[in-house]
């Protein structure tokens, strides 16, 4: 193992921001039992927020940003784990204020780690990253309260991002009708290829009005996207539908009525990747190897290095990305 190791290191004295790859010994990572070699980790929209210098992520400098990342065990002082596992580790407080993936080690403790499902490489497991877990465990809460192909149309708004175009992806292939919003033209031919039926515009799941009952267009929705877009897809679902909101690109604030909830029995489910218990979260982490793996998974990502992240973390937060990024660390 090398004495130093690269990792992008956020600080902030007074005004001052900085934003860089730094040399950094192990002495500088948080005190916890499993050191990783990390080998991959991926840009989330909340990476591109705890990257800005007024982040309400980030509480306390210097840190390490990176919310993903997969590698292989160096040590471990918990016998769950070894030398020479492959492992993945995503969420709870990594790359919040727990030091993250962009790094080429990491110390995390065992109780937040996933071994690698088999039949998964390092590398598709940080294609999918926290986005696409997200956009499984709404799949996966979805058909808990009774979602099923044939129930109609499901939307998918913010589609050309992360949590978005994955939930397309992971949608179709079990054989769904999936119908992609976007904002951006460009994406269309992306969302058809990914397996979407219909791509519409933002405008037409949202214009600029919130009628408190809409015509019924969809069975349900994945919504990473919040705000006035929620608003108005609840007033659009079917009788007895729901949705799974996860983001808020689109603001925080909805402005609904109880309408949809007592007219239509509409549901409307939160999502949390972060604190998502365990059990539950190596059953998604295992469906993600099986029934719902698109069928080109390096179709929906680019590879960059530590080089590239600083632009990539900017242009994330100004919806500049189509599909996952990964960081290549190791
Ligand atoms: C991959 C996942 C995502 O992308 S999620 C989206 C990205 N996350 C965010 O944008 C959240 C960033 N946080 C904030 O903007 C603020 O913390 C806030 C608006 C959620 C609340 O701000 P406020 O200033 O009103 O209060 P505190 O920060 O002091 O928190 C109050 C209370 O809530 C607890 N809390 C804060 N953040 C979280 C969280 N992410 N998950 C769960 N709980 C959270 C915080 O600990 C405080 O509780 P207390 O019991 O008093 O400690
Ligand atoms: N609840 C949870 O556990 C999780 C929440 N998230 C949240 O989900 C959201 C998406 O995350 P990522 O996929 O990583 O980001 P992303 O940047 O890859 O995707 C965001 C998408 O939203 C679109 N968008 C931006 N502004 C919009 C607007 N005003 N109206 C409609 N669409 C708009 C963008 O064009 C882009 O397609 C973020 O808000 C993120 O914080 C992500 C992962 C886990």
């Amino acid at each position: 193992m090398k004495q130093s190791f690269k990792a992008f290191r956020l600080d902030k004295q007074g005004e001052d921001f900085s934003a860089r790859v730094d040399e950094l010994l192990l002495v500088d990572l948080p005190d916890s039992e499993v050191l990783i070699e990390v080998h991959y980790s991926s840009v989330n929209y909340k990476d591109g927020l705890a990257s800005t210098p007024n982040s309400s992520i980030v509480k306390s400098y210097p840190f390490v940003p990176g919310i993903d990342l997969a590698g292989i065990v160096v040590e471990s002082k918990d016998e769950r784990f070894k030398r020479g596992d492959q492992v993945i580790a995503t969420s709870y407080e990594i790359g919040v204020s727990h030091y993250g993936g962009y790094s080429e080690y990491a110390k995390i403790p065992a109780n937040w780690i996933v071994p690698l499902p088999e039949g998964m490489s390092l590398k598709e497991s940080m294609v999918y990253g926290t986005a696409g877990f997200t956009a499984a465990l709404s799949i996966y809460r979805l058909e808990q309260v009774g979602l099923t192909p044939n129930k109609g149309k499901v939307l998918v708004t913010g589609a050309s991002g992360g949590v978005g175009s994955m939930a397309v992806a992971m949608l179709a292939k079990s054989g769904y009708h999936v119908v992609a919003s976007t904002g951006k033209e460009s994406a269309h031919p992306f969302l058809y290829e990914l397996g979407a039926k219909e791509v519409i515009s933002r405008e037409e799941v949202y214009e600029d009005k919130v009628r408190p009952l809409d015509k019924q267009l969809w069975a349900a929705a994945i919504d990473p996207v919040g705000g006035q877009t929620l608003a108005s897809i609840l007033s659009k679902i079917n009788y007895g539908g729901a949705v799974a909101v996860s983001g808020l690109t689109g603001g925080t604030a909805i402005p609904t009525a109880v309408f949809p909830f007592i007219l239509r029995g509409v549901s409307l489910i939160g999502i949390d990747s972060a604190y998502c218990p365990m059990e539950v979260r190596k059953q998604v982490w295992e469906r993600m190897t099986g029934d719902l793996k698109p069928k080109s998974l390096e179709y929906l990502s680019t590879e960059i290095t530590f080089k590239e992240l600083p632009e990539t973390l900017s242009n994330i937060l100004n919806g500049k990305i189509q599909g996952r990024t990964i960081v290549r660390i190791h």
